[in-house]
């Protein structure tokens, strides 16, 4: 799993084009990272990109972004398909806070995506299990999500897979948390009579059965979730920390959220994407092509050794070790 950490929601959201200390390739923020796997992936008709999608505040600026790739040409829908993570049961289709609206609003109807590629859950539907099932086998029809983006709630769930989840869940009816509820009052006036009590959702499974998943964290609440996500055990309790298991498991977060993380934990992640970018990103480093020079290497190993004992520049270990033990 990899950790990327930006400045802020903006940097998480999409590379603005200004650099940080760090010097990372803009194609590691969100959006730029979803442009560049569909661009390489060269998606066509027969083939399109399969792409699953939340919502929520976290994903808003990253959908910006790419709307404003595809005005500017740089990015095409019109081979995506996407597969929404969740739905609240019971509220029209287009009542404002659907998240069909939200798609609508925030990303659909700025995009050339075509309207028969957009899949979303019917919260309406009169046999909800059976909308469950249909949507998990429209999937499967589709070869599988090609790349999953997520966000999270504080308390560590993915779409709606709440607290004590089951972490092999499929696509199913869901009752939501108190907490959730009563986060979800903002939307409806504060009136928790309104705010839905059930939402269809991806399982942990389903979100984790795809090739790739990308989860945006950003906030100092949301702080002891990634550290539950990254420094502790596969829990069902923290249902994100399940990418623990992924095989291509990426999450983009802020300073903030990092907040609860061990120093030592932020360094290493820091230099393992100084050395990433060294292999894949030179031009950020004013290096056209070649590998890092040596001295470079060295002061990286050294970051991402946590301050272990290292051969220094021309110094061989085994006199360092014996000056160590005098
Ligand atoms: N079902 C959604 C999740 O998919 C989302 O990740 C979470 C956090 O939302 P936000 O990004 O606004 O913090 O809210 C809801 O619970």
């Amino acid at each position: 799993m990899r950790l990327v950490i930006r400045q802020d929601y903006d940097e998480v959201s999409a590379w603005t084009g200004k650099l940080n200390i760090y010097k990372v390739h803009p194609m590691e923020s969100s959006a730029h990272y979803i442009k560049e796997r569909i661009n390489q992936f060269q998606p066509t008709e027969k083939r399109p990109f399969v792409l699953g999608l939340p919502t929520g505040s976290s994903p808003i600026g990253c959908y910006h972004r790419l709307a404003e790739f595809c005005k500017s040409g740089q990015l095409s829908f019109r081979n995506v398909v996407t597969f929404n993570m969740d739905e609240c049961v019971g509220i029209p289709r287009n009542h404002k806070e659907s998240y069909y609206s939200f798609m609508q609003t925030h990303l659909f109807k700025h995009i050339d995506i075509k309207p028969e590629n957009i899949n979303m859950l019917n919260g309406n539907a009169e046999d909800l299990d059976a909308e469950c099932h249909r949507y998990e086998a429209a999937m499967a029809a589709h070869g599988g999500i090609e790349l999953f983006l997520g966000g999270i709630g504080p308390d560590g769930h993915i779409a709606f897979n709440e607290p004590g989840s089951s972490l092999t869940s499929r696509t199913r009816v869901k009752t939501l948390a108190y907490e959730t509820i009563i986060a979800n009052t903002r939307f409806f006036d504060g009136d928790i009579d309104r705010v839905p009590k059930l939402a269809l959702t991806v399982g942990v499974a389903t979100f984790m059965d795809a090739r790739e998943v990308c989860i945006m964290i950003t906030g100092a609440h949301k702080s002891i979730a990634l550290a539950k996500c990254i420094e502790e055990g596969v829990n069902h309790m923290w249902s994100v920390s399940a990418i623990q298991m992924h095989p291509k498991g990426l999450v983009v977060c802020d300073e903030d959220a990092t907040l609860e993380l061990h120093v030592k934990t932020v360094k290493y992640f820091k230099s393992i994407e100084h050395v990433h970018q060294s292999l894949i990103g030179q031009e950020n480093l004013g290096l056209q092509g070649q590998l890092l020079p040596s001295d470079k290497v060295r002061s990286l190993a050294r970051l991402s050794n946590h301050g272990r004992t290292l051969e220094s520049e021309g110094e061989p270990a085994k006199k360092k070790t014996r000056r160590s033990l005098q």
